[in-house]
């Protein structure tokens, strides 16, 4: 399992194509994502953390574009209730067998690790279990505008009383300067990791077809409208941010 440095947008392309989550995404995803977005480390660990608080015995935990696996894993290092498995969801095949390969070098290395099951499907189209916790980590913003809300509700019908989905994305803002302001702060971020100005231009070109993201306000809203009672922010570093949203 090789991870190599992202260098895929660093040549001049003639044309860049969208952004697809394919075999050579993979081979660089963890130093892709780790350079990309500020806080991830810290959001995926105390995503583990968190879904402790919410987990229920004997129930299922989903991680819903789950990539390779690191909020899966996070999830089976922290949880102990009883019963409890993680089910793993991701449409590209190249994510999913990889994610089956991290997954096994972890039962490998921990003894006692929840039971976890990896689906190739489209969340879109998947039939949920009845849920305690639900992570959604930088996936939501991926899927069409207009599927998002329906998406929502699915989940929101799924979890279990006392559960929580817990959404990551990144944001936009509907205020200019604020807008400005995150968005040139987080092209730092990405500067101070060693991405060129080619690079950076030639992601966002590859991304801005693919990746729609929502105002805070907008995100509030839908979840309100897809039944949950309770949006709790509980991260935000520059222009992402995490979510608690109790059904
Ligand atoms: C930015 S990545 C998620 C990162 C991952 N959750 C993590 O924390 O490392 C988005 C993932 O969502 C998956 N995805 C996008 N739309 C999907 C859909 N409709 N059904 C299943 N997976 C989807 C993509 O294949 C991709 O692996
Ligand atoms: O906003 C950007 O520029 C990003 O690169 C973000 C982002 C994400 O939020 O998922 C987009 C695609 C890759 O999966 C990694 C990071």
């Amino acid at each position: 399992m090789s991870k190599q440095p992202d260098r895929l947008f660093a040549q001049p392309l003639e044309q860049v194509p969208d952004f697809v989550f394919n075999e050579d995404v993979v081979q660089v995803f963890p130093d892709m994502i780790k350079r990309s977005v500020p806080g991830y480390p810290t959001i995926v660990e105390n995503l583990g953390v968190l879904a402790a608080r919410f987990a229920q015995p004997g129930s299922a935990l989903y991680d819903l574009g789950a990539s390779l696996g690191a909020v899966t894993q996070a999830l089976r290092r922290h949880v102990r209730a009883d019963g409890c498995r993680v089910i793993a969801v991701d449409n590209s095949a190249a994510m999913v067998e990889r994610c089956r390969q991290y997954l096994t070098a972890q039962d490998s290395m921990f003894q006692e690790l929840l039971p976890v099951q990896v689906l190739e499907a489209d969340i879109l189209a998947l039939p949920f279990e009845p849920a305690s916790v639900v992570a959604m980590n930088f996936t939501l913003q991926f899927v069409a505008p207009e599927q998002r809300l329906d998406l929502l509700a699915r989940i929101r019908q799924a979890l279990l009383p006392g559960g929580a989905l817990i959404l990551s994305e990144k944001l936009r803002f509907t205020d200019a300067q604020e807008q400005e302001l995150l968005n040139e702060l987080h092209l730092d971020f990405k500067r101070a990791n060693g991405y060129s100005e080619l690079e950076i231009a030639q992601k966002r070109s590859a991304i801005e077809n693919v990746m729609k993201p929502d105002t805070l306000e907008t995100h509030e809203a839908r979840l309100r409208a897809a039944g949950f009672s309770k949006v709790v922010p509980w991260f935000q570093c520059l222009n992402f941010a995490s979510l608690i949203a109790l059904p």
